[in-house]
């Protein structure tokens, strides 16, 4: 339970001590743990950066908090509901409130779906689409996200990637959540269209107060976007803070390991692909 007499607003999300281990290469080998005892919160109309180089168990962490695996130890909350030990008819109840959307935006699409129906189906699969209004209410979500109505009648592969990543929004938002998960939503899109759709992400955030745990390996692109960056490493969380603060230090040791990882960290990042600052 919150504490009545704390008055910092109860965080959308509350991760702590989150463990994920996945089985070794060998039925004899020991397990991986991929995260080791991670703790964050991700606030309404926040954006937290999990960040870090790859295989550093950013996508295990997001598995968890989505209720996709259950963790092998730590707790997830969600709007004060625990959801790791959640049966399946609650956590399908509590889904539509967080959703993800994922960095493969053509992979994320069924290609036999036109984009109508890919946009329709989560309002089916929660019991949510009725005859006389779906149409609309699927109109309206394309117009959210930018797209024009036209757009319906297309499939997947008649889209550009950042149309495509649109769509993947679109279906995420159709069920009202509070919370995305967005792993690594525009590292697949050229750079001339990521401004758009982190533009979009921006603007969504700001009308309707979500929350954004946003998964990239890209520390500049996370400094930009995020409010809040928490840095992992091998499993564990080694530096927290606000966005413009985190690991501006470049004798840190981290920065010196994640700089060796992943040479973009110290780029600039470039212009064209960066909106403007939350
Ligand atoms: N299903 C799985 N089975 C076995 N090992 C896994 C599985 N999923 C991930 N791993 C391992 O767990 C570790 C963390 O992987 P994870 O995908 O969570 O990292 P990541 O930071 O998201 O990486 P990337 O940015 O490359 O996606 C890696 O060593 C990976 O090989």
């Amino acid at each position: 339970m919150d504490d009545p007499n704390d008055p910092a607003p109860a965080p959308l999300l509350r991760v702590r001590d989150l463990v994920v281990r996945h089985p070794g290469p060998t039925r004899r080998s020991a397990p991986l743990t991929a995260v080791d005892g991670v703790s964050f919160d991700v606030h309404a109309g926040e954006t937290l950066a999990l960040v870090g180089e790859s295989g550093c168990g950013k996508t295990s962490a997001a598995t968890a908090v989505l209720g996709l695996r259950r963790p092998d130890a730590g707790s997830v909350r969600f709007e004060g509901t625990e959801l790791t030990t959640l049966g399946e008819a609650g956590l399908r109840a509590l889904r539509p409130a967080f959703q993800p959307v994922l960095q493969d935006p053509y992979g994320s699409l069924s290609p036999r779906l036109r984009v109508r129906d890919a946009v329709a189906e989560p309002l089916r699969i929660h019991g949510r689409w009725e005859r006389a209004t779906g149409p609309d209410q699927v109109d309206a979500l394309l117009g959210k996200v930018g797209l024009d109505p036209a757009h319906g009648d297309r499939f997947p592969h008649e889209l550009s990637g950042g149309q495509c990543q649109r769509v993947g929004i679109a279906r995420a938002l159709a069920c009202e959540p509070r919370l995305l998960v967005l792993d690594e939503p525009v590292s697949a899109l050229d750079p001339s269209v990521r401004a758009g759709v982190l533009n979009l992400l921006n603007g969504l955030q700001d009308e309707l107060g979500l929350g954004y745990l946003f998964i990239c390996h890209d520390l500049p692109l996370a400094r930009h976007i995020a409010h809040r960056v928490a840095v992992m490493h091998r499993g564990r969380i080694v530096e927290t803070g606000p966005a413009r603060r985190v690991l501006t230090d470049p004798e840190h040791p981290y920065t010196r390991e994640l700089v060796r990882a992943v040479p973009s960290i110290h780029g600039a990042p470039s212009e064209s692909s960066l909106p403007a600052a939350p």
